[in-house]
């Protein structure tokens, strides 16, 4: 085995129990191996990268592991809990949160309306949703709208947000379940330099602060580097290298695959 081993080695190897554990995952869609037998752990408060060339399997990996997408085969653990059979809104309430390629936002609602909306992954009904929300849930919103740094755009329609902004807000819906582990998808396509910062400081403090573990799919390679604690390099549906973002710099096989020359 080369330094760069599977997923499991490398949990077992910082020390910590998976948060998450998935074995065996594969999805096709007919023809289509999207995912081929990917075994895949994050650790409490660990944030890994997912990383590898256009059609390599990135999302629909990431839509096993979260439930949006059902798995041909594989098993995914959460948390000690089997959830492979688990939709995404039960896998949310187990505390999973996620972003998405393309933003999900709400953008006749304001952004204070949206933060509150994000209540719906931690199990709230929709008719609970027409209700004010509770002291505790109206708090947490305030506090990450604010450490999101745009306290003054509360009220604003959510669809007057810039890409970033938008792609900001889409991180603290994810946030109001109280999720142990977010995935975050792309999150810095569309989103201009100075956002692009503003996210990695953010991620990073609920990272630190609040022991939240990422999952962070990306094609922008210094972000990714400048904030992972691991890197997965994904090529044809299967994992090509795993590990510490320098060994990955300097594996052969991925400069080949993906980082070029
Ligand atoms: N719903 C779908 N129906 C048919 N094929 C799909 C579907 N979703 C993904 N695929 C195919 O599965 C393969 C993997 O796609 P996926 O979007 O997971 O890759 P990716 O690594 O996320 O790509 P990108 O970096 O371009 O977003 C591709 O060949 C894609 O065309």
């Amino acid at each position: 085995m080369t330094k760069l081993q599977s997923s499991s080695v490398a949990a077992e190897s910082s020390g910590t129990a998976s948060l998450l554990c998935a074995r065996g995952v594969a999805k096709s869609f007919g023809g289509i191996r999207a995912v081929r037998g990917v075994d895949f752990d994050v650790a409490a408060g660990e944030i890994v990268g997912l990383v590898g060339p256009n059609g390599s399997g990135k999302s629909t990996l990431l839509g096993c592991l979260s439930r949006d997408i059902a798995m041909d085969t594989g098993k995914v653990l959460f948390n000690g809990t089997d959830i492979s059979g688990l939709r995404a809104m039960q896998a949310a309430r187990n505390g999973m949160g996620r972003t998405f390629q393309s933003v999900r936002i709400f953008p006749e609602l304001s952004v204070w309306e949206n933060a509150l909306m994000g209540r719906q992954w931690k199990g709230v009904g929709l008719r609970s949703m027409l209700c004010p929300a509770d002291a505790a849930t109206r708090r947490r919103a305030g506090e990450l709208i604010d450490l999101m740094g745009f306290p003054q755009l509360m009220h604003e329609y959510a669809g007057n947000l810039s890409g970033g902004q938008m792609r900001l807000l889409e991180l603290v819906m994810a946030m109001m379940s109280g999720p142990r582990l977010v995935m975050l998808d792309e999150a810095t396509s569309g989103v201009n330099p100075t956002l692009i910062e503003s996210l990695k400081h953010y991620v990073k403090v609920l990272n630190r602060d609040e022991g939240v573990a990422f999952i962070i799919v990306e094609h922008n390679i210094g972000f990714i580097f400048s904030i992972a604690d691991r890197i997965v390099v994904l090529d044809d549906g299967k994992i090509l290298a795993n590990g510490q973002p320098e060994d990955i710099r300097q594996n052969q096989e991925v400069i080949v695959a993906y980082l070029g020359a």
